[in-house]
């Protein structure tokens, strides 16, 4: 689903958002919109966001991170494999509990995995995920392992809460040859979405949204 997208909004259902805000969201030249956040998931605001979010034509995929709170009826899910984590059940541990109780009700095509890397150890994703600290100089080899080895369909470079570094952006992009590569963190301006753009397929915009929806809707880039 993100193959075609150069510039996704992510909204959280743990955070408030006003009717005139999400339709100015939904409304406008964005690729598709993913729902997803770290903490306070629960099925009652991931329905609730879905359903205002599907009175609009854009497409909109649920990004999972509890098996409680999955909804159907949306476009495409996407399921997190955190790559630089201490722990191997935020990679696939938890994912392959999940399929073991509800495997059953997958339709794989409606599925895609979302590969991460955390570059920035202050956000709450990286706590939850129990990251490790990727220096620099292990980028290339962390994209290599991915896009070579794993050929992982996307790698999702994740700095959320902080705009990331256009160094290892340029070395993301000068590694990646076959997997999607995704930049989300600290968009909050057309230049900043221009600068890591260059460096990646898709862009993904998600708090900013919640300080100001015009400076979001800014971010558009095509
Ligand atoms: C209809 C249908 C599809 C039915 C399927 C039934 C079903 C339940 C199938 C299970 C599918 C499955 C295998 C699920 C696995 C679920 C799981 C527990 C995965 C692990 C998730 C994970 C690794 C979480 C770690 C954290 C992470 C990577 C989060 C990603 C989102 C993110 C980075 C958000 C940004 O954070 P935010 O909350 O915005 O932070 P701020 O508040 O600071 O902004
Ligand atoms: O919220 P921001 O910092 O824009 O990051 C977007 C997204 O990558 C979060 O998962
Ligand atoms: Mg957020």
């Amino acid at each position: 689903m993100l193959k075609d997208c150069k510039h996704v909004f992510k909204l959280d259902p743990a955070k408030e958002i006003s009717d005139a805000d999400l339709a100015a969201i939904c409304e406008s030249e964005t690729d598709a919109i993913i729902i997803g956040g770290t903490d306070n998931i629960t099925e009652d605001n991931v329905l609730n966001l879905m359903a205002r979010v599907r009175r609009f034509s854009v497409s909109v995929a649920l990004e999972i991170t509890s098996t409680e709170a999955v909804v159907p009826g949306f476009d495409h899910y996407f399921i997190p494999a955190v790559f630089n984590t201490t722990d191997m059940k935020w990679q696939h541990g938890l994912m392959l509990e999940a399929l073991a109780e509800y495997g059953h009700l997958l339709d794989y095509d409606e599925v895609s995995l979302l590969p991460y890397i955390i570059m920035n150890p202050e956000c709450k994703a990286f706590r939850k995920a129990e990251g490790k600290v990727v220096a620099p100089e292990m980028v290339p080899h962390y994209i290599n392992m991915m896009d070579k080895l794993y050929q992982t369909p996307y790698i999702y470079i994740e700095y959320s809460g902080t705009y990331g570094s256009p160094e290892v952006m340029q070395m993301v992009r000068e590694n990646a040859s076959h997997s999607h590569v995704i930049y989300g963190g600290g968009i909050t301006s057309k230049e900043e979405a221009r600068e890591m753009a260059q460096y990646s397929d898709t862009i993904v915009v998600g708090n900013i949204i919640y300080d100001s929806s015009k400076k979001a809707l800014r971010t558009i880039i095509k």
